[in-house]
Parts: structure tokens; sequence; C-alpha cells
């Protein structure tokens, strides 16, 4: 699945200019870059929300085949987290997806002792958990998640990543975060958006290795300013 020539603006406002992406299968792709750079609306685009960018998307499954985990969390609050879940499991058109050693893991750890309380009453992090857990319940060719991580402690956002690195063993995985650290150890392919394009295109360690040090929150601010700077010569 590749995003191939795509350039996009929001009335006067270009979002991308010629960007390509060729994204990777059996691993989650990770798209990063600072606030506004269009990580979300690389997701939209994805999700065939923006039919404008059509033209530029190269074998990207259908919206029926997609599912989409927004960044606004959206739930009946009345629910409890047990009600909730059982909704992802029977309302998919395709039947819900068996869940995985590491699904059951992460439900036996986190969800079910949540079971009876009700999604109203949620923490938000524990609410995103849910929803994250239950996208992944669906049958879907794509999934696609929108800051997964964020509002989750360090020792969830584990779980959250190793659920998404099963997911993108069998089907494509693509999700935004702000979470650089989490991905350390982890098999994924990330993206780095600025300036309208995509200024990085691979590993951690690689990301590592291109800004020669072991911080990624350094890597990531190197890289940042450094292709702010190459932009303006
Ligand atoms: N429907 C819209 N109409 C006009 N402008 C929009 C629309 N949606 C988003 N934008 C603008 O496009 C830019 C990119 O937005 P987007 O949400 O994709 O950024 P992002 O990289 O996901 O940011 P963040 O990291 O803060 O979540 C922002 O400046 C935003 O204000």
């Amino acid at each position: 699945m590749e995003i191939k020539n795509l350039s996009f603006s929001y009335h006067a406002r270009q979002i991308y200019n010629n960007l390509n992406i060729k994204f990777s299968s059996e691993i989650p792709n990770i798209i990063i870059g600072p606030n506004g750079v269009g990580k979300t609306t690389l997701l939209d685009t994805l999700a065939h929300l923006n039919p404008s960018a059509a033209s530029s998307l190269i074998d990207v499954p259908d919206a029926k085949e997609t599912g989409y985990q927004l960044q606004r969390t959206f739930f009946y609050p009345t629910l409890t987290v047990g009600q909730t879940l059982e909704i992802y499991r029977k309302i998919d058109h395709a039947g819900s997806r068996r869940e995985t050693p590491v699904m059951e893991h992460i439900y036996t750890e986190v969800l079910k002792p949540l079971e009876t309380v009700k999604m109203g009453m949620l923490s938000g992090g524990e609410k995103r958990i849910v929803l994250t857990y239950g996208t992944c319940l669906l049958q879907r060719k794509m999934y696609l998640f929108d800051e997964p991580l964020s509002g989750i402690d360090a020792s969830n956002a584990y779980l959250i990543m190793d659920i998404l690195c099963s997911l993108a063993e069998k089907e494509l995985v693509v999700m935004t975060t702000h979470q650089l650290g989490q991905l350390k150890n982890k098999k994924a392919r990330i993206f780095c958006l600025n300036q309208k394009r995509c200024v990085f295109n691979g590993t951690y360690s690689e990301l590592l290795q291109l800004e020669e040090t072991q911080e990624v929150d350094e890597a990531y601010s190197k890289l940042i300013n450094s292709t702010r700077t190459n932009l303006v010569q």
C-alpha cells in the first residue's frame, strides 16, 4: 500500500506537497511529526475521507474494510466496559476477530477488572484502552489508530504496542504517536512528517543512528530542526 505524489490543502493552507510513503506489511507503520503537520489528516486520507486525494492512494483498502480509531473517543457512557466490548464483537459485518494471546493478556490484566464499570466513569486512559481493544476486535484489512498511546501509562502503553504489533503481523496497521519512547525494541517502521513531506522513513535504531544519539526524543528534535533548516537554506 502506498501514497504517491499526494498534494493536499485545506482551503489556502497546504498540508502536503508531493508526499510519498510506501507502507510496510507485517509491522506497524508509525506516523510521527510536529503538532499540526498533518498526521490525522493522513489517517483521514487513508480512510478515504478526503476524496480529492483518491488518485494518490495505491492499493489502499476500501473504507468498509478499514477500522479507524479516532483521536477523540466516542462511546455510550451508560454502557459498561463488558457491554461496549460485546457491541464491538457483535456489530461487525465481517464477524469478530479471534482474540490473540496478547489480547487475552491485556483483557485479563486491564479490562476484566473494569468489566462492570460504566464507560462514563472511566479515566481518559482507561477509555482509550477499551476502544483500542474494541477496534482490534473488528475484522478488517487495515486498521488506523490516531494516538492510541496518548494518556496511557508506560506499562499499559507497552501492552497496547504489543497488541498492535501482533495485529500488524496479519493486517495493515497505521498509527500516529508522540510517545516515541514506546517504540523502543518494537519492530515498526517510522515515518516522520515535516514541512509538508516525509523527512524520515526507517526504524527506531536507524533514527538514533542518523542523529548520532541514544535518546529518541533528542533524535526526533534534531531531525525536525535539521529538516526545517534545510528548507530555509
Ligand atoms: N477540516 C479542516 N479544515 C481546515 N483545516 C483543518 C481541517 N482539519 C485539520 N485542519 C488543519 O490542518 C492541519 C493538520 O491537522 P492534523 O489534525 O492532521 O494535524 P496533526 O499532525 O494530527 O496534529 P496533532 O499532533 O496536534 O494531533 C492543522 O493545522 C489543522 O488545523
